[in-house]
């Protein structure tokens, strides 16, 4: 794809210094909510144990994150671009706070439902509303860098809470409810972090040295479809390739791993956890790469390529699962490192927000649908250690669906390949 910017920036630009603290508050701030995310399954065990929560009660916990947002985080994505980003940073940060405080301290299993309930409600328009900060930010200048940047510092968040049994071990000694508070701890930082950016943002706002303006914009319904050929790859692209990657990476491969090739338990969730960690040095590592050479689309189809291939080398080929692990993990980084800063690319300023809701509205009902299916397709076929073979239609599923997603990276190629084309539809959807 070609390098113009479609954006009109302003001629003024924030100063570098002041763009630098915002994207490092606005990743202080994603750490904090993605150490909240992934904060239930240290715990997920001290629950049964401890409070009598059967496996769907604290599956539960998880799903409603995701739920609501199918229709919600639409919303959320309009209000980022009526209200701006720094306004929503804060108001959803604080709602996140909310939400992880309820789910720490409620006596009961309806009351840290409605918390989990809460905090994804604000998280994924969190999310949007960080976004487009970095856009705001960067958007002449280091834009795949400083997002890939901020999303490696939210994984780190992730891996964060991944690792607390081992940081916090004396507060999970003393049970399910010390690591729940020190989540929501962090989500108080993550606010104090918001409100940082909330206040610091004021002044390049008002100086009109940002491309989204100080004045709230109005929603229209028909925006929703004039977004351009390449926006709808994109989004194509987005629901194949993450549903793949985080109902597979997130719910089925440590099993898989156990099962299919003999690892114990330690050693199937480390294996995972490599591939956050990878993602910690590369993403922003390849965002930097995408800056550099001014190209997005090809390295983004390289990224989608490497996802069947990886499945395929682990279903198929005798070899180590390092191999298929590093490939993922090179997909993992490299994806997100260009889909966000180039979806900034390809709409307006003013519709960032709504155009990434809608992108996530169907990511959502996506990772739901992946996860059930391939549950669904795993029951039928009897999957289990005894009988290994019983994955492959799973495995068959993932693969066909990264497949689709590769080929939607490619038309996405062919499609804003056309150097004049982001252009003209981002004028065509400020007009
Ligand atoms: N916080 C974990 C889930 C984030 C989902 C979100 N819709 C998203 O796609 N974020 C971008 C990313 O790559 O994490």
């Amino acid at each position: 794809m070609s390098s113009t910017p479609p954006r009109t920036l302003p001629t003024a630009q924030p100063p570098r210094a002041t763009a630098w603290l915002i994207g490092a508050l606005v990743a202080l701030a994603l750490f904090g909510n993605y150490y909240v995310y992934d904060s239930i399954g240290p715990v997920a065990d001290l629950l049964q144990s401890q409070r009598g929560f059967s496996d769907s009660q604290v599956g539960l916990l998880n799903a409603i994150y995701s739920l609501p947002n199918v229709v919600l985080i639409l919303v959320g994505g309009v209000l980022v671009d009526r209200f701006g980003a720094a306004r929503m940073t804060l108001w959803t940060a604080l709602v996140c706070l909310a939400g992880a405080a309820l789910t720490a301290f409620s006596p009961n299993f309806s009351g840290m439902a409605t918390g989990r309930l809460l905090f994804g409600i604000g998280a994924e328009t969190f999310s949007i509303a960080t976004l487009a900060a970095i856009a705001d930010y960067f958007g002449g200048r280091s834009l795949a860098f400083a997002m890939g940047l901020a999303l490696a510092i939210g994984r780190l968040g992730s891996f964060g809470a991944d690792m607390s049994p081992t940081w916090f071990a004396a507060a999970y000694a003393q049970g399910w409810q010390p690591p729940l508070a020190i989540a929501a701890g962090v989500a108080a930082t993550s606010l104090l972090a918001s409100l940082a950016y909330w206040w610091l943002d004021r002044g390049p706002r008002r100086a009109g040295l940002l491309p989204t303006g100080a004045k709230a914009e109005k929603f229209v319904w028909r925006d929703l479809l004039h977004f351009g050929r390449a926006y709808w790859y994109l989004l194509a692209l987005c629901v194949l390739w993450y549903s793949v990657i985080l109902a597979f990476r997130s719910t089925y491969s440590i099993k898989y791993f156990q099962h299919v090739h003999g690892l114990d338990l330690a050693a199937a969730g480390q294996m995972n956890s490599y591939v956050f960690l990878a993602a910690v040095f590369a993403t922003p590592a390849f965002g930097w790469l995408c800056d550099r050479l001014r190209r997005y689309a090809p390295f983004l189809a390289f990224g989608a390529l490497l996802l069947p291939i990886a499945l395929a080398v682990m279903a198929l080929a005798p070899w180590s699962l390092w191999v298929s692990t590093a490939l993922i993990g090179v997909s993992f980084s490299l994806v997100p490192a260009v889909m966000w800063p180039l979806a900034s690319r390809l709409v307006a300023p003013s519709r960032f927000g709504t155009a990434i809701g809608l992108m996530w509205v169907a990511q959502n009902a996506g990772i739901s649908g992946a996860n059930l299916l391939a549950g669904w397709l795993n029951d039928q076929a009897g999957a289990s250690a005894a009988n290994p073979a019983g994955y492959g239609p799973m495995m068959a599923f993932f693969g066909t669906a990264s497949l689709l997603g590769f080929a939607c990276a490619l038309l996405l190629w062919f499609t804003a390949g056309r150097r004049h084309h982001e252009q003209e539809q981002a004028s065509r959807d400020a007009a």
